[in-house]
């Protein structure tokens, strides 16, 4: 169960600077919803300037990751440091954008996109909370970035899925954050958002920041991603791309024994 995850190949040289170098670092992560331990002994260092994928089959614990590094749900056990600080002055800092799985949303909250990728610009208003010149210039600016500045005041539920993906993605960009966090982006979505959505990561990337993303989408996974993570409750494996993509790891994390017959 303890067992180190596997890691081979040399995935770049920021690899594995974790949260010193900017990134992300995981240690020890257990995470438990009543009896079921849906993480057990996570460890990982998700470095910045790189895209990160993170793979794994349904229930394998990739959202709750998430929502651990997020603060959302409390571990029982490990610990999550963000850009070398902990979980809660990275957030108040707004240092972590999220973007997260359509089912977490309420979509007929009465907001428009404009007011979602504002949402972005709260850690920059101070107390009053009232935006100033600046933050609608980001504002603009963001939503020109992900292509939706001619949809900017319609209500955020009257878009389509891939639309939807990408406001939220304006959002941490208007936030200017550092860490991006996205659950899923590609699922549902058109091939015009997949693509500008799998630029504008890259873009981020390339600037320096620390991009987490998981997908079901195998196939997208080498033009995505820079290192792959496979997660099954715990990490399986964290290395390059080929090398996450080679038949007997997905085999393992995708819950096949290819000695023969499925595991638990
Ligand atoms: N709020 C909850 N209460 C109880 N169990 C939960 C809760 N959220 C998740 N789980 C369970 O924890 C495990 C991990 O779920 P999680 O949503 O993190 O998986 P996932 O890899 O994101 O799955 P998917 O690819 O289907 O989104 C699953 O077995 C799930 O049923």
């Amino acid at each position: 169960m303890n067992a180190r995850a596997e890691r081979v190949g040399d995935p770049g040289p920021d690899s594995g600077s974790g949260a010193a170098g900017g990134g992300i670092s995981v240690r020890n992560l257990a995470v438990r919803y009543g009896e079921h331990l849906a993480l057990d002994g996570v460890t990982v260092e998700v470095p910045a300037g790189r895209v990160t994928g993170l793979i794994g089959m349904n229930g394998s614990g990739k959202s709750t990751l998430f929502k651990a590094i997020m603060g959302m749900v409390r571990p029982d056990a490990g610990s999550v440091r963000i850009a070398g600080d902990g979980q809660a002055a990275a957030r108040r800092g707004g240092l972590v954008g999220y973007v997260p799985q359509s089912e977490d949303v309420d979509w007929a909250f009465p907001v428009s996109v404009r007011d979602v990728v504002m949402m972005g610009r709260y850690g920059h208003q101070g107390r009053t909370r009232r935006p100033r010149a600046a933050d609608h210039a980001a504002v603009d600016a963001a939503l020109a970035r992900v292509e939706l500045s001619e949809l900017a005041d319609r209500q955020i539920g009257q878009l389509s899925g891939g639309q939807k993906k990408r406001a939220f993605v304006a959002r941490g960009i208007a936030q200017e954050a550092r860490i991006l966090l996205l659950d899923e982006p590609f699922a549902g979505v058109d091939k015009r958002s997949e693509a500008t959505i799998v630029r504008l990561l890259r873009e981020l990337a390339d600037d320096g920041r620390t991009v987490l993303v998981s997908t079901h989408d195998l196939h997208a996974l080498p033009q995505l991603a820079d290192e792959a993570v496979l997660l099954l409750r715990r990490v399986l494996f964290h290395g390059t791309v080929a090398e996450a993509l080679r038949p007997e790891r997905l085999a393992l994390a995708f819950g096949l024994d290819v000695l023969g017959g499925a595991s638990s």
